[in-house]
C-alpha cells in the first residue's frame, strides 16, 4: 500500500499538458471580428444615405412647394408635370378657348387653386415672342383690373412654353357677349361697369405703371370676365413699354435667373400726331373724321357662318426679302429681350432688311416705307400689284354669295333677321332682295371676265340697281333709308367739299363703297390667306409669324396709324377702346353683314354706322335692342366717348385718364366731335393746340 503511496505521480508529459490544439477554424469563423468591424460603417453609411435621400426628397418637395403660388410673388416656374396633372393632360374637356398661338385649358393645382394654362404652339417665333412679352410685362403688372399671370413653364429642348393665369370663370368678353350672349350681359349696368373696368385698367397701364405699358391689342377676346362679370385686361403678347421710358428691363425668364436686357430707346420718339409724319396734327377735324372710316374688319356673313367668324389683321409673314432670321426659335428664346430692342438685335445679326417698329426699313436698302404703303408692300410683293388684295376681297365676297345655295339665302333672310323671325311682308322684301342678289351674281360673273377693278364693279352694281329700282318706282328696301343713307354720306361729302381744300375734296367725293372697301382692304393688306380662313375665324394676329416687329393688333380694333405702320402709342389703345365701347353698347361685331346686304350693308361697319347716326342725331339707334334697364344718358355718354376715341388723329383722341374720368362722371361729359354737331360747340373739349386748317 505504502508502495502505492510512494509511487510517484504519473508523469504528465508536456505534450499531454499542452492545451489541445484548437480544431482548424473555418474561414467565416476566422473573419468574424473583421465583419463586425465592417457592419457598423455599412449600417452608418446606409443610414446616412437614407437620411440624404430623405433630405433630397424633402428639398425637392420644399422647392416644388416654392413654385406654388403661396409664399413668393408670381410669376412662378411650374414644372410641366404639375401643369399636365392640373389640366388632366390638357384634356379637351378642359379647353377654355383657342388663341392665335395656342389653346387655353382650365386646371386645378394640388392646393386647389383654379388656373388657366395657355399652351403655346411650339415652333412659332411669334408665339415665343409673345411668351417672353407676357413674362416680362404681364408678370410685373399688379392691378386688379389686369389678369394675373401666376407663372410659366418652359422646356426649351422640348419646345414647351406654358403660361399660367388666374382663372376667369366667364372667359372672354367676345365669348360671353358675342358668342354665348350671356343673359348677365343683357343688363346695361353690367356693360357699363365692364366699360369702366377696362377704361380704368387702361388708365392704370398708361399712367400708373412705370414705365407706362401700351397694351397694343385691346379687343373683346382679350378682356376676360370673372365670376361676377367684372372685366380684366389680358394678353400682353403685343404690349410694349412706352418708348421713351424704356431703358433697362430685368427679365426673369426660363432659367429663373435675372437676365439683363438693354433695351435702350433710340432717341426720343415723337408723340401722337407727329408720328404720322407731322401732318395729322395740322389736319382739320373734318378731314380727319372723314378718314376715320378705316377699315374693318369682322365679317360675319349670314347666319350659317361660324359664330367665331371674324377677321383679323392677317399674317404678315416674314418674306425672304424682308428678313432672314438665322437663329432657331429656341435660340431666340434664349435672347431674353423684349420689344424693339429684340428686333434691332436681329436686324444686326442677320444683316438683312428688317422692318422696324416704326415702319421704316433698316439696314440693307434702307428704304423708307410708311403708312398705308407699308401694308400694301408687305402683302403685294412691293406694291406692284396694289389692287390685288382689293380684287381678292371682292372676289371673296362674290364667292361667298355665289357659293351659298340660293335657298339658303332665302331661308336665312326669310326666317331670321337680326335673330328675330320676320313677317310675311318682310319676307317678300327679302325675296326681292334675293332676286336682286341673284341678278347681281350673274352680272358679277360676266363682269369679272372683263377683270375690272373690284371697286368699279361694286359701284356700278349699286348704281345700276338704284337706277333699275328708280325706274320701277321701287323704294329701297328695309325702310331704313338705304338710298338716303347712301346719298346722305355723299351729301355730307358734298357739304364738306364746299368747306374744304382741294385735297380733301377728292376724298369726300368718294362713294360709301369706297371707304368700306378701303377700310377692309386697308386691314387686309397682309392677306395671304384664303377666304376659308376668314370664314373659320382662324385668322391670327397681325404680324402672325413675323420675325419682324410688324405685329399690329387685330383687324377692326387696331388704330389706323399703327396698322398703317406707325408707332404704337397710348392713343392706339384709346382707339381700340373706342371700338370696344361701341361693341359693348351695340352688342355686335365691328363688321357684320347679316341677312341681305341691301338692308344691312349700311350698318355693316359699326364705326361708320355710329358716325352716320351721330350726324343724324340718332345715336341711341346704335344701342343693342336686347339691353335691359338702359340708362340713356350713360349710353349716349359711351357712344360719344367712343367717337372721340375713334378720331383719326391720335393727338385729338382723349387720354385714357380723360376717358375714365368722363365715363365715371368725374369730368364734364364730352361734346360730340365737331362734325357731328349741328352748330359747332364753342369749347371743343379735346381740341388740338394747333388750329385746324
Ligand atoms: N385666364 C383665363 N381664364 C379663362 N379663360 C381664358 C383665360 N385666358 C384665356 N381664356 C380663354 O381662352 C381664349 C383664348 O385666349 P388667348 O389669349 O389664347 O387668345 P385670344 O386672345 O382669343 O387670341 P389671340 O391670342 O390671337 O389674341 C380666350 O378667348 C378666352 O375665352
Amino acid at each position: 500500500m505504502p508502495s502505492r503511496l510512494l509511487s510517484p505521480p504519473p508523469l504528465i508529459l508536456p505534450a499531454e499538458i499542452s492545451p489541445p490544439k484548437p480544431p482548424p477554424l473555418s474561414e467565416s469563423t476566422h473573419n468574424r471580428p473583421i465583419n463586425s468591424r465592417l457592419v457598423t460603417p455599412i449600417a452608418a453609411g446606409a443610414a446616412a444615405f437614407s437620411i440624404l435621400l430623405c433630405l433630397v426628397c424633402l428639398y425637392r418637395k420644399f422647392s416644388r412647394r416654392r413654385t406654388a403660388p403661396s409664399d413668393l410673388k408670381p410669376p412662378y416656374r411650374f414644372s410641366y408635370s404639375t401643369l399636365r396633372h392640373a389640366t388632366s393632360s390638357f384634356s379637351p374637356d378642359n379647353r377654355l378657348g383657342q388663341g392665335g398661338f395656342g389653346s387655353v385649358y382650365r386646371g386645378t393645382l394640388p392646393s386647389g387653386q383654379e388656373i388657366a394654362v395657355k399652351l403655346m404652339d411650339s415652333g412659332s417665333l411669334q408665339g415665343e415672342r409673345e411668351f417672353q412679352n407676357e413674362l416680362s410685362l404681364a408678370g410685373k403688372i399688379d392691378c386688379d383690373r389686369v389678369v394675373t399671370l401666376l407663372g410659366f413653364s418652359c422646356d426649351r429642348r422640348r419646345r414647351r412654353m406654358l403660361l399660367v393665369y388666374e382663372l376667369m370663370h366667364n372667359r372672354s368678353l367676345q365669348d360671353a357677349l358675342l358668342d354665348r350672349k350671356c343673359p348677365e350681359l343683357m343688363s346695361w349696368n353690367k356693360r357699363f361697369l365692364i366699360a369702366m373696368d377696362i377704361a380704368k385698367g387702361l388708365e392704370f397701364l398708361h399712367t400708373v405703371c412705370d414705365p407706362p405699358v401700351i397694351h397694343g391689342d385691346i379687343k373683346p377676346s382679350n378682356i376676360l370676365l370673372d365670376c361676377f362679370f367684372s372685366a380684366k385686361i389680358a394678353d400682353f403678347g403685343l404690349a410694349r413699354l412706352k418708348a421713351e421710358e424704356v431703358s433697362e428691363v430685368l427679365l426673369d425668364v426660363a432659367d429663373g435667373g435675372a437676365a439683363k436686357i438693354n433695351n435702350t430707346s433710340k432717341g426720343k420718339k415723337k408723340e401722337g400726331s407727329e408720328i404720322n409724319g407731322g401732318a395729322e396734327d395740322n389736319g382739320s377735324i373734318l378731314e380727319e373724321t372723314e378718314s376715320v372710316a378705316t377699315g374693318y374688319e369682322e365679317v360675319n356673313i349670314g347666319a350659317d357662318q361660324s359664330p367665331e367668324s371674324f377677321l383679323r389683321v392677317p399674317d404678315v409673314e416674314a418674306s425672304p426679302e424682308t428678313v432672314v432670321v438665322e437663329a432657331s426659335p429656341s435660340e431666340l428664346l434664349d435672347k431674353t429681350s423684349v420689344s424693339e430692342g429684340y428686333f434691332d438685335k436681329l436686324s444686326v445679326d442677320s444683316g438683312k432688311d428688317l422692318v422696324s417698329g416704326d415702319g421704316n426699313r433698316r439696314g440693307g436698302r434702307k428704304k423708307s416705307i410708311s403708312g398705308k404703303d407699308w401694308w400694301w408692300r408687305q402683302d403685294n410683293g412691293g406694291g406692284s400689284e396694289s389692287g390685288r388684295v382689293k380684287d381678292y376681297v371682292m372676289e371673296w365676297i362674290g364667292t361667298e354669295i355665289k357659293e351659298r345655295p340660293k335657298s339658303d339665302w332665302i331661308a336665312t333672310s326669310a326666317s331670321v333677321e337680326d335673330g328675330k323671325p320676320v313677317g310675311k311682308s318682310e319676307s317678300k322684301k327679302q325675296q326681292k332682295r334675293m332676286e336682286w342678289w341673284t341678278s347681281l351674281d350673274e352680272e358679277k360673273i360676266r363682269k369679272k371676265e372683263k377683270r375690272r377693278p373690284a371697286r368699279e364693279w361694286w359701284r356700278e352694281e349699286f348704281c345700276e340697281e338704284l337706277s333699275r329700282k328708280k325706274k320701277r318706282g321701287i323704294k329701297h328696301s328695309g325702310g331704313s333709308g338705304v338710298d338716303n343713307w347712301w346719298q346722305g354720306d355723299e351729301d355730307f361729302g358734298a357739304d364738306t367739299r364746299k368747306k374744304k381744300k382741294s385735297r380733301s375734296r377728292s376724298r369726300s367725293s368718294r362713294g360709301s363703297i369706297d371707304w368700306w372697301l378701303d377700310g377692309i382692304s386697308g386691314e387686309l393688306r397682309g392677306g395671304r390667306r384664303n377666304s376659308q380662313d376668314w370664314v373659320s375665324g382662324e385668322i391670327p394676329k397681325s404680324g402672325g409669324v413675323s420675325s419682324t416687329p410688324s405685329m399690329r393688333g387685330t383687324v377692326c380694333y387696331v388704330a389706323p396709324e399703327y396698322g398703317g405702320g406707325g408707332q404704337l402709342s397710348e392713343k392706339c389703345d384709346v382707339y381700340s377702346f373706342g371700338v370696344l365701347l361701341l361693341v359693348l353698347v351695340s352688342g355686335r361685331r365691328p363688321l357684320q353683314v347679316t341677312a341681305s346686304p341691301m338692308s344691312e350693308f349700311e350698318r355693316a361697319n359699326l364705326i361708320s354706322w355710329a358716325r352716320h347716326l351721330a350726324r343724324r342725331g340718332k345715336l341711341l339707334d346704335l344701342v343693342d335692342p336686347s339691353i335691359l334697364g338702359l340708362d340713356r344718358d350713360q349710353a349716349l355718354l359711351c357712344i360719344t366717348v367712343a367717337l372721340l376715341c375713334l378720331q383719326r388723329s391720335p393727338a385729338r383722341r382723349p387720354s385714357m385718364k380723360e376717358v375714365a374720368a368722363m365715363l365715371s362722371g368725374e369730368s364734364e361729359p364730352p361734346h360730340l366731335p365737331f362734325e357731328f354737331s349741328p352748330s359747332p360747340p364753342s369749347s371743343f373739349p379735346f381740341k388740338s393746340r394747333k388750329k385746324p386748317r
